[in-house]
């Protein structure tokens, strides 16, 4: 491992301009980050955020400009060379290895592993390197058993632990809850304030801006529109700055709907992890034309496994799923007959392909059937251009074109482009996972109103989402799934956010909550908590 000085450094991206082909994704940006600060970053999406950090981490050539590092002007032509520099970065997306345990990712990490590792060895300086750190993590616990906070900070850790000074941090906290967020950037503050690291922060949250960094860079279209003091900025100012005098979607009214037919009903449902563990244990959901029901919850509590399952990715070990009364497996030609439509979570793994062209992932519900098929298998590559140009100019999709590969897309507008596709057609049940996560608040704005339009139109929605605030926003009911099970149900107007917080942190509910009379399915009960053991989870129904 290289020797690093423990000082936090002075780093400056110097009018950095990169292109792709005839695109300029950045424009002679000028960044400058002081030491022992934490300093935002701030940009609608598509706006360069990721193409900055990537100039500055070595993963992309800079056309023009230059990184200067405490003073010198430093070539870093790979992320190796970052590192050796003491930059280092967290992604959005967790990178350890889940099988792997804590100790074991951390001494892989190295630059240099030696052929026979004295684990014992690595183990006792590990543990006296953990002893500096603020942050206690488990050194022997499988990656994969750690909660999403745990996971952040074990990954924040790997990076001290490879003497990063200057620390990146893209949207480090989309992945934790609010407390869980708020104690992993109070931490990364101290130890800035401490002048042991200085940070740069992607993030979409202006809370966390005004709260815990002490500058702020704003980026738009590829360049800087405003640099400085936080304290010399309000969420207001920011927003200007990052969206010009773009339009922002007002909030769709809620309109009154009635709510009649059932059309997803979920029974006593019950499927396994990838590695072969109950994740969701006898879970009974009914949501109607009409009507948004939401599920809240802390990540890894069995909310992806059953969106999979919802979507036909994942198989259930038992229950039933049920679609206008129909029995569902999620194939195809069921969706198609059915109109159910799924906005996932990560679309561009999920749900795109990403070496494709953003027509082609536009098209893929539909490749098949005219316009775009003919004859049986002629595809019309002109037909789906169009629809595609159409799509793109309606939700706003930031591309250079119908033609350019979807992976090439910022994040914020693959997810617009999966939803163009989704929300499109004529659609009866919509399940959505965390549908704005990554993304600015215009692009929220823009697709919470798609979401209650389609309510509005008597699309029966489930939405599945680890932002209690979204939830609240679009919800007509609101359930909390924890361990794999649906223990509380609540409207917005009635919801009681300590009952929420507690039933989502798995804790038993007051004894005064209200059981539904039923004692089984959360469906009509305007606020209750549903004890465990009026689950099916030991009580499995007959299998799919
Ligand atoms: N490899 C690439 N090839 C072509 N264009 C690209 C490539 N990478 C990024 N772009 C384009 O550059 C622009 C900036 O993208 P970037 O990912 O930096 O945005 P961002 O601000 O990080 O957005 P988000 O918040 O959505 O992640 C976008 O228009 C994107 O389509």
């Amino acid at each position: 491992m290289t020797a690093a000085p423990p000082v936090a450094p002075a780093l400056e991206a110097v009018a950095i301009t990169k292109r792709f082909g005839a695109f300029t994704a950045l424009d002679a940006v000028t960044l400058k980050v002081r030491p022992g600060t934490v300093h935002a970053l701030l940009g609608e999406n598509g706006a360069g955020k990721s193409t900055l950090v990537k100039c500055i981490m070595g993963f992309y050539r800079p056309d023009e400009g230059a990184v200067v590092v405490d003073n010198h002007e430093v070539a870093i032509g790979n992320p190796r060379v970052a590192q050796k520099h003491g930059l280092g970065m967290v992604y959005q997306h967790f990178t350890l290895v889940p099988r792997m345990t804590v100790l074991e990712n951390l001494v892989m990490a190295r630059a240099e592993v030696p052929g026979l590792i004295d684990w014992a060895a690595e183990r006792a300086a590990l543990t006296d390197f953990m002893r500096t750190m603020p942050f206690a993590v488990d050194l022997d616990a499988p990656v994969a058993t750690l909660a999403a906070g745990d996971k952040q900070k074990a990954e924040i850790v790997k990076q001290l632990y490879l003497k990063a000074r200057f620390l990146i941090l893209d949207e480090p906290t989309s992945v934790l809850t609010p407390d869980e967020a708020d104690e992993t950037l109070g931490l990364i503050r101290g130890m800035a304030r401490a002048g042991r690291l200085s940070v740069l922060i992607i993030t979409h949250k202006f809370r966390e801006v005004m709260a815990f960094a002490d500058d702020v860079s704003v980026l738009r279209r590829g360049r800087l529109t405003g640099s400085g003091l936080v304290a010399g900025h309000t969420p207001d100012t920011l927003a200007r700055l990052m969206i010009g005098d773009t339009a922002v979607a007002a909030p769709a009214a809620r309109a009154a709907t009635p709510q009649t037919d059932v059309r997803l009903e979920v029974v006593g449902l019950h499927a396994q992890d990838d590695a072969g563990n109950p994740a969701v244990r006898g879970v009974d959901v009914r949501v109607r034309a009409g009507e948004i029901v939401g599920v809240a919850g802390v990540s890894g509590n069995g909310q992806v496994e059953l969106v999979q399952v919802l979507a036909g990715q994942r198989p259930a070990s038992a229950g039933a799923l049920r679609v206008h009364g129909a029995p569902y497996t999620a194939t195809r030609a069921e969706m198609r007959r059915h109109k159910v439509f799924s906005l996932p979570e990560e679309p561009l793994k999920s749900a795109c392909v990403p070496g494709m062209s953003v027509a082609e992932n536009m098209a893929f519900r539909n490749f098949d059937q005219p316009p775009f098929a003919r004859g049986g298998w002629w595809l019309d590559t002109g037909a789906m251009r169009k629809a595609a140009l159409a799509l793109i100019d309606r939700y706003r999709v930031k591309t250079n074109g119908p033609e350019a590969a979807i992976a090439t897309l910022s994040g914020g507008n693959v997810q617009r482009a999966v939803l163009a596709r989704e929300l499109s057609g004529d659609v009866s049940v919509l399940i959505v996972a965390n549908p704005v996560f990554g993304l600015d608040f215009a692009a929220v704005a823009d697709i919470h109103a798609q979401i209650v339009e389609a309510r509005n139109r008597g699309t029966a929605v489930l939405l599945v989402s680890e932002d209690l605030d979204e939830l609240l926003e679009l919800s007509d009911r609101l359930l909390v799934m924890s361990h794999g099970r649906i223990v509380h149900e609540t409207t917005p107007a009635s919801a009681d956010l300590t009952v929420i917080g507690r039933c989502m942190a798995g804790h038993a509910a007051p004894a005064a909550a209200h059981t539904p009379p039923n004692g089984r399915t959360a469906e009509t009960t305007p606020a209750a908590t549903i004890p465990a053991e009026t689950t099916h989870a030991d009580h499995p129904s007959p299998a799919l």
